[in-house]
């Protein structure tokens, strides 16, 4: 059976690669810049084997001129050229790269440099241009050619005069439409800010004609206008220089003019890997929380580059949630771009680069929380939340990674401390890693139910923020010591013996609670004598998996599902308020009445949870002093 070719409709193809490949107009200049650095990369290979070839890198530059009233937008290069028949391979026929020909034929000998492989990049310019004219004067030739197109309808190639070797690319800039602005292709500022924000970190010159004004020589007032030729680009990646060739400054310099933050970062990160996949990564731990970060409006991402060229502002991928505080930048040649740059292909490379990344953010994390402790703090008090919002999230999934770098305000150390240096300090009968809820440290300290524990001259973690309590129970245990509340029912400190007192002790006065039990209703699940208080005559626990800070904050979010602890009023056995109840529970019903539920709504006060009817609570206060 014959078998057939494909064909294609060339005028629609153009078209359509012209009007549906790129999102932004402006990477145009994105992608004739970068072939100009292709075309003179290609000269340095060449000169690698060349003997006869030298590269002077001070000759070679790209020089980009606009011009106002002609409306023409010239990006000139000192590269290879092309010849007559390059102009046709490579510019006749969509699709056909001599850079990615170039690359193959030359792999052996380096050349990864390189940035095009597609073969299509040139034809962005027809988004900007209705007529795009090209001068080139190829390498080791003595005649010049001019190729020129109005997109669709196809080109011509004649013979032109061109004294260098290079390629001189002409725009004819269209004109304003009603929504479509191109006049901006023609204002130095806006071709500034494009270069600069794609092509920073081409490595050679792009020069630029810019007007400024100054004082005229020998006047005091007299201003004069000016033309002088600037380097636009900053040419030489940071990145790609070698750790200790740069000061600190240098990496605060390069945050500062990359606008990562406002603040002076804690930490700086300087990757280079040449493993299976290749990438430069500068990373930066900022000090100051950015004014949004805890707000949907915040993005995460790394700046991505291929080959020094800006591919994605906000690469999100790059950094998991918990690390979205990360700022910086990743360059990578071996990532599978798509045709326009703009996305990839296939993420395998960037899961390979975010799962390299996180680990070396954690190390760093962790060194600077041993060695750096000051400036750890700073860091904590900004981003701890998100660390611990990432052990909370994803089921826990990342409880692992982060438990190390969780810190907790200390009731002994008075200072944070990590879960480590908790643990390493358990007395030897200590069995569990207690930790108490509040607003502050200031009331956490007045807790009654931290005094046994206190007593017992252990350590307790004070949780001040709503996220603490539901990070916890999804961490559940740190080097399999469990967590416990000082608030929960048991709190495995009691000897047998103590044990056996309380519960006698509870047996002979069982009637008592019983009764101050149903005087309380469904308000508390139980009314119990404590084991944990010392001087306080009363407080709530709780039991089950809610604790009275998770109820708190349940019930202040907009989806309010009322759920309740289950709480538990103890009464300190010990106290004189205790003999109080055992005389009003004998003589006086009424007076048991009004004690319980005035002793109800003082433990309400002292968690800070609102008293259900205010005037009745004063109304008794006032019925006890009469
Ligand atoms: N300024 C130039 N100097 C020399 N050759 C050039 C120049 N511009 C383009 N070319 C040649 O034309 C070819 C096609 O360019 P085009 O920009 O369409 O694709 P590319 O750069 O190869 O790939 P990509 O689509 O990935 O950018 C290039 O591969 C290169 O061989």
């Amino acid at each position: 059976m014959e078998k057939k070719q494909f064909k294609a409709e060339s005028k629609r193809l153009l078209e359509m690669m012209i009007n549906s490949i790129y999102s932004q107009r402006e990477v145009f200049l994105r992608e004739l810049i970068s072939n100009a650095s292709d075309a003179i990369d290609k000269i340095y290979y060449k000169a690698l084997t060349d003997d006869s070839l030298s590269f002077e890198k001070d000759s070679y530059f790209i020089k980009i001129t606009p011009n106002k009233e002609n409306r023409t937008l010239t990006i000139l290069d000192t590269g290879i050229g092309m010849t007559k028949e390059d102009l046709e391979n490579n510019l006749g026929i969509i699709a056909k790269s001599g850079s990615l020909a170039f690359k193959k034929e030359n792999e052996s000998k380096d050349g990864h440099d390189i940035i095009g492989q597609f073969g299509v990049g040139f034809y962005a310019a027809f988004m900007v241009a209705d007529v795009v004219t090209v001068i080139s004067k190829a390498l080791g030739s003595d005649e010049a050619y001019k190729w020129e197109s109005e997109g669709a309808e196809g080109y011509t190639i004649e013979p032109h005069e061109k004294d260098t070797v290079g390629t001189e690319i002409i725009l004819k800039i269209k004109e304003n439409e009603e929504e479509d602005n191109y006049d901006e292709f023609l204002e130095e500022y806006k071709l500034k800010s494009i270069i600069k924000k794609y092509s920073d970190f081409i490595r050679y010159p792009i020069k630029m004609d810019v007007k400024g004004q100054r004082a005229k020589e020998g006047s005091d007032n007299e201003l004069e206008e000016y033309e002088e030729e600037q380097i636009i680009n900053s040419m030489v990646p940071i990145w790609r220089k070698n750790k200790n060739e740069l000061t600190d400054e240098d990496y605060v310099a390069f945050y500062n003019e990359k606008h990562y933050g406002f603040d002076k970062p804690i930490k700086h990160i300087h990757i280079n890997v040449d493993g299976t996949v290749r990438y430069n990564a500068i990373l930066y731990i900022p000090e100051n929380m950015p004014y949004d970060y805890y707000s949907k409006e915040y993005e995460k991402g790394l700046e991505l580059y291929s080959n020094g060229v800006l591919i994605m502002n906000k690469c999100s991928e790059l950094l998991p949630d918990y690390f979205s505080f990360v700022k910086g930048m990743v360059d990578s040649e071996d990532l599978s771009l798509n045709i326009s740059r703009e996305i990839l292909q296939q993420d395998r490379q960037l899961k390979f680069i975010s799962k390299n990344i996180s680990k070396k953010i954690k190390n760093e994390l962790k060194s600077l929380m041993k060695n750096d402790r000051e400036n750890y703090e700073k860091f904590y008090k900004s981003f701890g939340r998100q660390l611990k919002y990432g052990v909370y999230s994803d089921f826990g999934s990342n409880k692992e990674v982060l438990q190390d770098l969780l810190m907790f305000y200390s009731s002994k150390e008075k200072k944070l401390v990590s879960l480590d240096e908790y643990v390493s300090r358990m007395a030897e009968d200590q069995k569990y890693i207690y930790y108490a809820s509040g607003e502050s440290i200031e009331r956490i300290e007045k807790l009654p139910q931290t005094e046994l524990v206190s007593e017992k001259g252990y350590e307790i973690l004070f949780f001040t923020e709503d996220i603490d309590e539901f990070a916890i129970k999804m961490l559940m245990s740190y080097n399999e010591k469990e967590f416990k509340s000082v608030s929960s029912g048991d709190l495995g400190i009691e000897s047998e013996e103590d044990q056996k007192q309380t519960e006698s002790e509870q047996n002979e006065n069982k009637e008592l609670f019983e009764f101050m039990k149903n005087i309380l209703s469904d308000k508390v699940k139980d009314v119990r004598l404590s084991k944990r208080l010392r001087s306080h005559p009363v407080c709530l626990t709780t039991e089950g998996e809610v604790t009275i800070e998770m109820e708190k904050i349940l019930s202040a979010m907009p989806d309010n599902q009322n759920v309740k602890a289950e709480k538990v009023l103890e009464i300190n056995s010990n106290h004189e308020v205790f003999q109080s109840l055992k005389n009003a529970f004998e003589s006086d019903k009424e007076k048991i009445t009004l004690y319980t539920n005035l002793l109800y709504n003082q433990a309400l006060l002292i968690e800070g949870l609102p008293i259900q009817d205010p005037v009745e609570f004063t109304n008794d206060m006032c019925k006890v002093m009469v």
